[in-house]
């Protein structure tokens, strides 16, 4: 279970730039859950983001992840319960390392570093196994530096290097923005089956709505920086990408800028 109880974040605080980018965020996520998260620009969903990754330290409220409250655990202190997935391919794994050795040191995330342990051969088999189960041809390509991949194959990459150890959470931050059409539909479908054998808990922040209600269990809606909508079960079954506009509408009494919320 994932809990954040009442979660603040005000930037610049006390100055004249301040500004709230969370006010007051209740939010609990069951074991296994898989939400998304959509809103449009400066709603706040980055800055949740950072607070379940550790990279904000919240203003005020408290954040538990499987139990630890790890409100003010940095990022590195936390590895072992949340991995992560950006929207930039070159932003989750390092182009000058191999394939394989990304993957050796995606395995030892929160544990001392170092690439001789890991890789030994039973270590390369599982990856060969892993790497073999995107269906991309890249198990013949373990020894090839990162940055020979496509963006596509690098996220899918990416993906595996976020879900070889289990962590208690996987954020996913808009991981196929930066993608091709084709690219991130194959990317997504892979994202659904390991979240769905891996029963991982994950949070996708995403700006396509139809991407929101196509895949995972509940969909919140973040606006200045207040859960606006939060649906799940069989009344997000039954919802129309029109049915969420109109509803952003209703409970914010204004329209939105389709460049901020993406329909497709
Ligand atoms: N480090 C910071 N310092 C000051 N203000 C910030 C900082 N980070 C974010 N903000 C502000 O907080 C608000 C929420 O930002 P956030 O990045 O979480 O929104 P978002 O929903 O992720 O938007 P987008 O879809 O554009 O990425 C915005 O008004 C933003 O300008």
């Amino acid at each position: 279970m994932i809990s954040l109880k009442d979660i603040g974040v005000v930037f610049g605080r006390g100055t004249p730039l301040e500004k709230k980018a969370l006010a007051g965020i209740d939010l609990e996520i069951e074991q296994g859950m898989f939400v998304t998260v959509i809103g449009s620009n400066g709603a706040g969903k980055s800055t949740l983001l950072g607070v379940l990754a550790g990279d904000i330290v919240p203003t005020f409220g408290r954040v538990t992840i499987a139990g630890t409250d790890v409100t003010r655990k940095p990022t590195t202190r936390r590895a072992e319960l949340v991995a992560r997935v950006f929207q930039d391919p070159l932003a989750g794994s390092c182009g000058a390392l191999t394939i394989e050795e990304n993957l050796a040191l995606a395995e030892r995330r929160g544990k001392r570093r170092g690439l001789t342990r890991a890789l030994n051969s039973a270590r390369r088999a599982i990856f060969r196994e892993r790497i073999a189960d995107l269906n991309l041809g890249l198990e013949n390509r373990l020894g090839d530096r990162m940055d020979l991949l496509s963006g596509g194959q690098r996220q899918a990459v990416s993906l595996v290097m976020a879900t070889l150890t289990d962590s208690r959470m996987l954020l996913l931050d808009e991981h196929t923005a930066a993608l091709d059409p084709g690219m991130a539909e194959f990317v997504m479908g892979l994202t659904e089956k390991i979240v769905s054998e891996r029963k991982l808990t994950t949070l996708m922040v995403t700006h396509s709505m139809r991407q929101a209600l196509d895949y995972g269990d509940r969909t919140i809606m973040l606006h200045g920086g207040e859960i606006v909508l939060d649906v799940s079960g069989e009344e997000r079954k039954g919802l129309q990408i029109e049915d969420l506009i109109a509803m952003f509408r209703r409970i914010r009494g204004q329209t939105i800028d389709d460049d901020e919320l993406l329909i497709g």
